[in-house]
């Protein structure tokens, strides 16, 4: 077994931006990124908070903002109670265990996106009550991450889980709506204490391995314990028939299975496919983190993984043949981009590339034709060099900010 594609160094290559003077002579690759670069400027699309105006930050707002919206009161002019409390909310979902019905569980951290939205349609469909947790929680971001920088948009979640259940609805294909909104506070969430966010932190924490310990897990090694954690009290709370996770979170989707799985818990883990951007970057709450040129540049990884992807496609079934294609890739974007000017270019390094498997994350050396695979990706996108006037940057002179993203190799003979 091999362990994911190290760190890709970024050489400092002539530019092809640079060196071939028309669009035209780009390598079809590159040219949609160029395309899709280019696209993206003139569009600014899918952008939708701006940092300063809606964002506030995920530790100062652990709690509703308003004493008006009480626990089980309804969200403006809709029939969605908003429960911060857990006995309150057990109440309401002891009434639906009695007449049963189903209730799913839409786990998010808030700023809501499409992505969220779609999670939330698909358990409409299939559910009579839609309960949407928001909870930024901190026991699964490390000491050094953005928990405090976390995007916290309430207001405008509010608005879009008032319009969704509005457009649910009006559409006769849903067995049911948003029924509620649990927004805990970290107090709630963790009687014993604020939870311990270091690798050797004392508390009640479950644990998932070896699945955790890879991928995402070495990169942030309390992620998947956190996580699981938190699930494991949210599915403790609301009790939900189904559960449903994106697949733009592939790894955390396999966690999650592992727990129900392994504590017998009478939940069925829903996957949903990623929503994307019209350019194809996966929609992502950290997205508003990047800024415009670091936005139009974000594609890198989901091109490198659809190459990839295309070998697969093409018959490749070698791990150097599949993953060599996403490698070399994103190398020439990093070296196109290296050749620009330190108030053009965009910097970004490879965290790991993955060709593993769909059920364990364990990496393979060669994909069975019989079962396929996962292509997965995390990429920094790097603080600008320099910056231009005017220029929207995100916190482009910030922290680097992570992306994932991931495709699924379906079986094929
Ligand atoms: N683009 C997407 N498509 C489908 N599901 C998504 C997408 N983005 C997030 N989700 C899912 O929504 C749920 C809540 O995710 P979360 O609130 O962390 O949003 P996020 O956009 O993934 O944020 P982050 O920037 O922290 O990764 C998770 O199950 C996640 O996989
Ligand atoms: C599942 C989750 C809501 C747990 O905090 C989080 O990891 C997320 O948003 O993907
Ligand atoms: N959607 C994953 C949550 C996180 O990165 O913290």
């Amino acid at each position: 077994m091999q362990p994911a594609l190290p760190l890709l160094r970024q050489a400092a290559r002539p530019s092809i931006f640079n060196t071939l003077r028309s669009r035209a002579q780009l390598p079809s690759q590159l040219l949609s990124v160029s395309i899709a670069r280019q696209h993206y400027q003139s569009q600014k699309q899918p952008v939708r908070l701006t940092l300063q105006s809606t964002r506030t930050m995920a530790s100062r707002c652990s709690s509703p903002a308003s004493p008006s919206q009480g626990d089980g009161s309804k969200l403006r002019a809709s029939s969605i109670r908003l429960f911060q409390k857990v006995s309150s909310f057990r109440r309401w979902r002891r009434q639906h265990l009695l007449d049963q019905r189903s209730v799913a569980l839409v786990p998010t951290m808030g700023a809501l996106h499409e992505g969220h939205l779609s999670l939330i349609r698909t358990a409409a469909r299939e559910n009579h009550h839609v309960v949407v947790s928001v909870y930024v929680n901190p026991a699964q971001f490390g000491v050094s991450e953005d928990l405090d920088a976390y995007p916290v948009t309430w207001e405008a979640d509010v608005e879009a889980l008032v319009k969704l259940d509005r457009e649910l609805a009006d559409d006769g294909h849903n067995l049911g709506r948003i029924s509620a909104v649990f927004r805990p506070t970290t107090p709630e969430m963790y009687p014993a204490g604020f939870p311990g966010q270091e690798v050797a932190s004392k508390g009640s924490f479950v644990t998932i391995t070896p699945v955790s310990d890879v991928l995402e897990g070495r990169s942030r090694p309390t992620f998947f314990r956190g996580v699981a954690t938190v699930c494991m009290k949210l599915f403790n709370i609301v009790q939900p028939e189904r559960a449903y996770f994106g697949q733009k979170d592939a790894q955390q989707t396999v966690v999650i299975k592992n727990m129900v799985r392994d504590f017998m818990l009478p939940t069925e883990v829903v996957v949903v496919p990623t929503a994307r951007a019209e350019d194809g970057l996966a929609l992502s709450s950290r997205n508003v983190y990047l800024g415009e040129r670091r936005r139009a540049v974000a594609t890198v990884l989901y091109e490198g993984l659809k190459a990839a992807e295309t070998a697969y496609n093409d018959g490749a079934r070698n791990r150097a043949a599949v993953l060599g294609q996403a490698e070399e890739y994103i190398k020439k974007v990093q070296g196109a981009e290296m050749g620009l000017g330190p108030e053009q270019r965009v910097r970004f390094e490879v965290d790991y590339l993955s060709l593993a498997d769909v059920n364990t994350m364990e990496e393979l050396e060669v994909i069975d034709g019989a079962t396929g695979g996962i292509l997965s990706g995390a990429v920094r996108m790097l603080p600008v060099d320099a910056s231009r006037e005017g220029e929207d940057l995100g916190y482009g002179q910030g922290p680097p900010v992570r992306l994932i993203d991931n495709i699924i190799l379906p079986p094929r003979d």
